[in-house]
């Protein structure tokens, strides 16, 4: 059974300050148990909100991280569209700058030559999540950083969509995204319940309907009610307008 922790927050900047220590503290334990910490970020609102302090986080050994994302869109990585792009100017740009680079190739991007064809893009991402994680079961991730989106997605997992069901790869293609761009890649399910640590970050009064019915309905036509690694924990964090439909017994003080 995975366990869950929701935690509300007065405002976005303390939302943040408390990713970066959870962050932190995920990245110590990882790098001290197997010498590296392995990350996948969403884009949306979630980059900025999780890099604001954790980019200058002192205690976090970027140099051991290795990058990945929850999905991406199939577009030139220096699109505005482009998750990547989110990353890279919230994080490896300022830590670049910072002198603490995450070595170039722990970061592993989409392939720019392969975004006309996402079934083949979705392939090679996988195909290098390999190389790292080695197989045959999916990868278990130290930490996924997940948003949500108004209609309940997370990762590119839109509600009744048949990726929803997709048991054998660890990446996949859509082409038929309702959420603009069409054509992206994402992780699957069967990816995501094997991490770790899964965050999700959500924050404003578009979302406490959808948090309610995520966290306490557990309502199955939502994909990120579908997120419960049977041995991770989901942790929430939440600004007090997205947590405001839930019961006071469902949130607790923020804890590492
Ligand atoms: O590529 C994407 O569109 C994102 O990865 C997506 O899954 C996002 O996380 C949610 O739509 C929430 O987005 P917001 O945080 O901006 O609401």
């Amino acid at each position: 059974m995975s366990q869950t922790k929701v935690f509300s927050f007065a405002s976005g900047d303390d939302i943040s300050r408390a990713l970066s220590e959870f962050i932190a503290q995920a990245s110590g334990e990882a790098i001290a148990r197997s010498g590296r910490f392995t990350v996948a970020f969403s884009g949306g609102s979630l980059p900025a909100t999780v890099c604001r302090f954790l980019k200058d986080n002192p205690a976090v050994d970027f140099a051991k991280w290795h990058v990945f994302w929850a999905d991406e869109r199939c577009v030139p990585l220096a699109d505005s569209e482009s998750n990547f792009g989110l990353v890279e100017s919230e994080l490896l740009g300022p830590l670049a700058r910072a002198g603490r680079a995450i070595p170039d190739g722990q970061v592993v991007r989409i392939s720019e030559a392969l975004i006309h064809n996402s079934a083949a893009a979705a392939a090679d991402y996988q195909a290098r999540m390999e190389q790292l994680f080695g197989g045959p079961l999916p990868p278990a991730f130290d930490c996924i950083l997940l948003g949500i989106g108004p209609d309940g997605h997370t990762c590119s997992l839109f509600p009744g969509h048949p990726l929803l069901e997709e048991r054998a790869a660890w990446v996949a293609p859509i082409d038929d995204s309702p959420k603009p761009p069409p054509s992206r890649i994402t992780l699957t399910l069967p990816v995501v319940n094997r991490a770790a640590r899964i965050a999700f970050v959500a924050s404003g009064a578009g979302k406490r309907d959808m948090v309610r019915r995520i966290v306490e309905a557990r309502d199955a036509a939502l994909p990120a009610a579908h997120v419960a690694p049977p041995s991770g924990t989901v942790y929430w964090f939440l600004d007090s307008a997205a947590a405001q439909d839930l019961s006071a017994a469902t949130t607790s003080r923020f804890s590492l």
